[in-house]
């Protein structure tokens, strides 16, 4: 891959030889937590490469903490508790909220005094009525369905230290935003932002979500794949819907399963995959981390940034 040459390319054996002293919490709470979301997260892979990797992110989150105390002495002023953001990039489906929530599981569990939140960048889009207005709401996902205003201010808000910053919420079951509902983010130490956009520079504004991002990391995978993987979880979401006439996808659940798959491959083609193609991926050369899934959401390479 042309695009990644500041990066060093590893195996997964290779990854996993960095560090193993920690052992992946076999027994206690944290793996029902882990096993609890989704049980189908491979331990084996929560061992050899999760752990090395949130040992990488505890020395980065160290020497993040050094630094703040070093440039407060230069200013003259009392340091203070700056969270220390995550983002985790990469498509529509290919895994982004499982990792997010695995990471802040392993996390909480290995820095249990420090607070550690978890949102995702679907919060910021518009809800449907407003992408409705505005004429794009086949652009779901697109940058300009995004209030990246918002976003920054949310961003700027949290680093600051303001007291509860308000994140509005998203659910995939109404397939919009969640009116008057919001996820309440109160001075946390590390915050792990999660959604396609977190690597974007959108060209309608002057700063981006990367410019609060302390470690970025960005799930790749094969476009293929990731088609699999989307229409996988379309098929449990019509699955749960059966129950639930509000949900949005109780039509297609109560109708022929058949035509709400060629429906929902198209818009996979139509929308996500382009998406990916022309707003995603060109995105991955700026994170720190990439991690590479292959079949059964393996993980089978990690790239880490040099320079
Ligand atoms: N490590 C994993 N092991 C097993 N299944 C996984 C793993 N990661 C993701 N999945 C499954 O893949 C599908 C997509 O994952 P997820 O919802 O986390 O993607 P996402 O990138 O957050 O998507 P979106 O951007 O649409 O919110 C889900 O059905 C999820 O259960
Ligand atoms: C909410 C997003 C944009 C990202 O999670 C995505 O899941 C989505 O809804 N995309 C729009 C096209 C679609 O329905 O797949």
């Amino acid at each position: 891959m042309a695009d990644l040459i500041n990066y060093d390319s590893f195996s997964k054996e290779q990854w996993k030889n960095f560090y193993q002293e920690a052992q992946v919490p076999l027994t206690q709470e944290s793996l029902q937590q882990i096993q609890a979301f989704n049980d189908r997260i491979s331990l084996q892979d929560v061992q050899d490469i999760y752990i090395p990797l949130v040992y990488l992110i505890s020395l980065r989150l160290a020497q993040f903490k050094r630094w703040q105390v070093v440039q407060a002495n230069f200013l003259q002023k009392e340091p203070r508790n700056v969270p220390y953001i995550i983002g985790i990039a990469g498509s529509v489906a290919v895994g982004k909220s499982t990792t997010a929530r695995l990471l802040a599981v392993l996390l909480r569990h290995f820095f249990s005094s420090d607070r550690i939140e978890l949102i995702t960048t679907d919060g910021f889009l518009y809800s449907n009525s407003e992408l409705t207005e505005r004429g794009i709401m086949d652009r779901k996902g697109f940058p300009e369905s995004y209030d990246m205003k918002k976003l920054i201010q949310f961003l700027n808000d949290v680093k600051g230290g303001k007291p509860i910053v308000q994140a509005p919420t998203y659910s995939h079951q109404i397939y919009d935003i969640v009116p008057e509902e919001f996820q309440e983010i109160n001075r946390p130490d590390v915050l792990i932002v999660e959604g396609i956009n977190t690597l974007q520079l959108p060209s309608t504004e002057p700063i981006f979500v990367s410019d609060f991002t302390d470690f970025s990391i960005y799930v790749d995978a094969e476009a293929e794949l990731v088609e699999q993987w989307y229409l996988e979880r379309f098929g449990a979401l019509l699955d749960t819907a059966f129950q639930d006439p509000a949900n949005y996808y109780y039509p297609y659940a109560i109708g022929d399963r058949r035509a709400a798959f060629h429906m929902a491959k198209r818009i996979w083609r139509e929308v996500d995959l382009v998406n990916l193609n022309e707003y995603i991926l060109p995105t991955r050369s700026r994170a720190d981390l990439i991690i590479h899934k292959t079949d059964n959401h393996l993980i089978d390479r990690l790239s880490l940034r040099k320079y």
